[in-house]
């Protein structure tokens, strides 16, 4: 098998901690993004009932969700909720300058990323490019915003923090098991590896549901159901609901976020009758391996529903949009959580919601018509 035969050489112990301890504080940290989700959701409201045209009752708006989603994976977990345990309050009617900073450098340095990948870093240094000056700076925000809020921790750590949920860093060094300059070294992969990843899924999820009415429906009906019966718990919600977490496993099979997985094999072995001389590099190509009719059945169909056959029937280690092993994606349970809690909150929303596709272009790829039904307006968010 794959995941036995190939391992990586090197393995670095911060992010096993890391891991272990994100997977077991899913608990305390649920209801943490299930109050970011929320909000997220109250803001869209807010602004279909004051922006929207139409009748009061029935008004409708079309809108791009992209920047309220990057906002909503900022705010959930690398900026602060899960990590340090607080707000930055990026859905506030007036959030603070150090707030409105800070997304605007994680905006600028995942704008100037890809065309710095194709240009030499030192000849963009020697012209001083804006392009580089704005990337680096921008980088500069977000090491200085996370340094701040590490300082922060370190107060509170070992002081009063009146039981508060510190976030998985603040726990970890409470508990000593991580050192606030390891957290520091780690800092850029934990804050900007958990935006992108997460607002862009989310929109494919929302376009794949806009486009496939059926499915929408089908994961409305189990959401509404698990909901009642979970008595306010977003735990036990999720729980009763496998079709959100299919959902995210639909999106991310036809949507990879990496492109591939990657490993160097520390022996030589054989993998599909080919002679794999230790230490070649070997990818995983998840984009044709999720579309693929011997892997898939009718993989082109958006269907939630596969995902609970295939746990059923084990698996058969078809899901690698995190990983595998001891170097899977720290943050999977984060993000997995997050986009499922979303999902749930807007389906909700759908409740009084319709969503159409507009027109799909390539990179703007979808626009959603929300008409808004005030008379089923419910309590619920
Ligand atoms: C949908 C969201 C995400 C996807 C699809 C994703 C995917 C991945 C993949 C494929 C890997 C490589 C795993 C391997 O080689 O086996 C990875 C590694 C990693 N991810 Fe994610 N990721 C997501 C969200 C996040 C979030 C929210 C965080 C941080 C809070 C994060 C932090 C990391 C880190 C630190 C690693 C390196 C792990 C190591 O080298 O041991 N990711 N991710």
């Amino acid at each position: 098998m794959l995941h036995t035969n190939i391992r990586k050489l090197s393995y670095s112990l911060t992010l096993f901690i890391l891991y272990l301890w994100v997977y077991n504080s899913v608990r305390r940290f649920l209801p943490l993004l299930d109050d970011v989700a929320q909000d997220f959701c109250r803001s869209l409201r807010h602004r279909v009932e004051t922006e929207g045209v139409g009748e009061t009752g029935q008004r409708s708006m079309t809108l791009d969700p992209s920047p309220d989603l990057f906002r909503f994976a900022l705010e959930g977990q690398s900026s602060c909720h899960v990590l340090y345990g607080e707000r930055i309050g990026l859905f506030s009617s007036s959030p603070s300058e150090e707030a409105e900073r800070f997304i605007w450098a994680v905006e600028r340095m995942l704008a100037t990323t890809p065309p710095l990948l194709y240009l030499p870093p030192r000849l963009l240094l020697a012209l001083r490019a804006p392009l580089w000056t704005q990337h680096a700076t921008a980088w500069d925000h977000i090491f200085s915003h996370g340094f701040c809020s590490v300082s922060r921790l370190q107060t509170v750590v070992g002081g009063a923090s009146d039981g508060r949920f510190l976030g998985v860093l603040g726990q970890l060094m409470e508990a000593g098991q991580l050192s606030s300059e390891l957290i520091k070294a780690n800092i850029t992969e934990l804050m900007a590896g958990g935006v992108d990843t997460t607002a862009v899924p989310l929109q494919f999820a929302l376009f794949e549901m806009a486009r496939n009415p059926g499915v929408q429906e089908r994961v409305r009906a189990q959401v509404l159901s698990s909901w009642q019966q979970a008595s306010g718990s977003p735990q036990k919600a999720l729980q009763g609901a496998p079709l959100l977490k299919g959902t995210i496993k639909e999106t991310l099979r036809l949507y990879p976020v990496g492109i591939t997985v990657q490993r160097y094999p520390v022996r030589d072995i054989v993998l599909q009758n080919y002679h794999v001389p230790a230490g070649t590099l070997v990818q995983v190509c998840l984009y044709p391996l999720g579309r693929s009719p011997e892997v898939f059945e009718r993989p082109e169909r958006f269907e939630p529903s596969r995902w609970s056959l295939d746990a059923a029937s084990g698996g058969g280690f078809r899901s690698l949009a995190f990983g595998f092993g001891s170097r899977q994606c720290v943050g999977r349970r984060i993000a997995e959580n997050e986009m499922q809690l979303l999902l749930m909150h807007v389906i909700f929303l759908l409740q009084n919601f319709i969503f159409n596709c507009g027109q799909c272009g390539p990179w703007r790829f979808f626009e959603i018509i929300c008409e808004i039904y005030q008379q089923f307006l419910s309590e619920n968010w």
